[in-house]
């Protein structure tokens, strides 16, 4: 049933779907699509999607044989996939319960590597999923294994004139080498005469930014359970000597289960020495070590990422981010630490954001102590509870204003 609701979205593309790039890369009509017995209109939108879903998550967990392998040219230099990732694996109950994510061992890491070069052919295209500044991402599957992803298409000329060449491929090196079950994957790369196309874990709920907007703002269980998982990622980045500098709801996608996967490391970078003096990011979450003028002389460290999960966890509660103002007010308050948490808040969710909103890089609290921090315990370790007992005492609809995902 899964694998037909999939053949069919692929079945229904067409190259003169208005959504067709125009690139060359047109829509591909799957090979398998004529087997099929129960047509798409049979099945409504929404199970479709469900079951869509359903069949990239048994691809990615047991089906799979995307290796990475070394690309063409030196400068887009693939990395090995030997240290296999980890798999969430659904626990709480009922499909709009978010998850503690779990690992699993996946066996696609169990079997030997075998080397291969990729190419466009491999893959069937399927819809648009999203367009960003430079190029635009698919659902992808490839052929031989059925394995499901998302294909990010990057155009070299784009890159050149936007000058990230350098942004992307230093994207590339970093992602690739990251294996958690909060961070989206990056599978292997290939590059043809005009375009790069990176092999990307498929994210099955899209943009974080969405859902906020959506619910306007989160009730403290979700919430709570997404600090977590972000403070797992970002102990595992900067374990590894890796500040991701670009922390915010737009940069995070969600699982098919409902856990973050954070994305985009356009900005982030590997400093060994932990120390960088670059300004980026962006202006909302930049913390005040960043903005202060003369930051050039102001070396920074891993712990501007945690400044930014104090942006966040106040984003997530309140729908707005603390400091948002005009341009120069934003930065005179961030500079300042000025800002309210508002009276709806509970006082262990004040807690952790006036932890974690410190002036002073080096009282911030540390990521192995938010992960304990009573709010954090209150809602993840008894999640379910918590959110049973929240959703009772306020109805269907959180104190927050929030609803569960669909
Ligand atoms: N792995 C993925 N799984 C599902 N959807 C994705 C995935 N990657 C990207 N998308 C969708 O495609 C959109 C464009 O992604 P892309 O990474 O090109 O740009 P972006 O990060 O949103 O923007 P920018 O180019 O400004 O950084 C995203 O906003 C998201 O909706």
């Amino acid at each position: 049933m899964a694998t037909r609701v999939l053949e069919s979205r692929f079945e229904r593309m067409s190259v003169n779907d208005e959504n067709d790039p125009g690139d060359g890369m047109k829509y591909q009509k799957s090979k398998m699509a004529t087997s099929t017995s129960t047509t798409s209109t049979q099945l409504s939108q929404n199970a479709g999607r469900a079951n869509l879903l359903k069949l990239a998550l048994q691809n990615q967990n047991t089906t799979s044989t995307i290796v990475t392998v070394p690309s063409q040219a030196a400068q887009w230099r693939a990395s090995n996939m030997q240290n296999g990732p980890t798999s969430p694996t659904r626990k709480a109950r009922g499909s709009d319960e978010l998850v503690r994510v779990e690992r699993k061992s996946n066996p696609l890491y169990e079997q030997p590597i075998t080397h291969k070069q990729f190419h466009l052919g491999m893959f069937e295209i399927g819809r648009p999923l999203g367009k960003g500044k430079f190029g635009r991402v698919y659902l992808a599957r490839e052929r031989s294994s059925g394995f499901v992803c998302a294909l990010k298409v990057l155009h070299k000329n784009e890159l050149q004139q936007g000058k990230v060449e350098k942004q992307v491929r230093r994207e590339i090196e970093i992602q690739s080498n990251l294996r958690h079950p909060n961070i989206l994957q990056l599978y292997g790369h290939f590059h043809d005469s005009k375009r790069v196309f990176l092999i990307l874990e498929f994210a099955g709920k899209g943009e974080l930014y969405k859902h906020l907007r959506r619910e306007n703002r989160f009730p403290e269980w979700k919430a709570a359970q997404y600090i977590a998982q972000m403070a797992a990622a970002l102990e595992y980045l900067h374990k590894k000597h890796v500040m991701h500098r670009d922390i915010k709801p737009e940069n995070i996608l969600v699982g098919i289960h409902g856990e973050i996967k954070i994305s985009d490391f356009g900005w982030s970078v590997h400093a060994p020495n932990n120390r960088r003096n670059t300004m980026c990011g962006t202006l909302d979450y930049l913390p005040p070590e960043m903005i202060k003028p003369g930051s050039q002389d102001n070396y920074y460290t891993e712990k501007v990422d945690l400044w930014s999960l104090g942006v966040l966890t106040y984003e997530f509660l309140v729908g707005e981010a603390p400091f948002e103002d005009t341009p120069v007010m934003t930065q005179r308050r961030i500079a300042r630490g000025e800002m309210t948490v508002p009276s709806f808040v509970s006082p262990e969710a004040k807690d952790l954001i006036k932890r974690l909103l410190v002036l002073d890089p080096e009282k911030r609290i540390p990521l192995d102590q938010v992960k304990k921090h009573p709010w954090i315990l209150k809602h993840c370790v008894k999640g379910e509870r918590a959110s049973l007992r929240d959703s009772k005492s306020t109805g269907s609809k959180s104190s927050a204003g929030g609803q569960r995902d669909e």
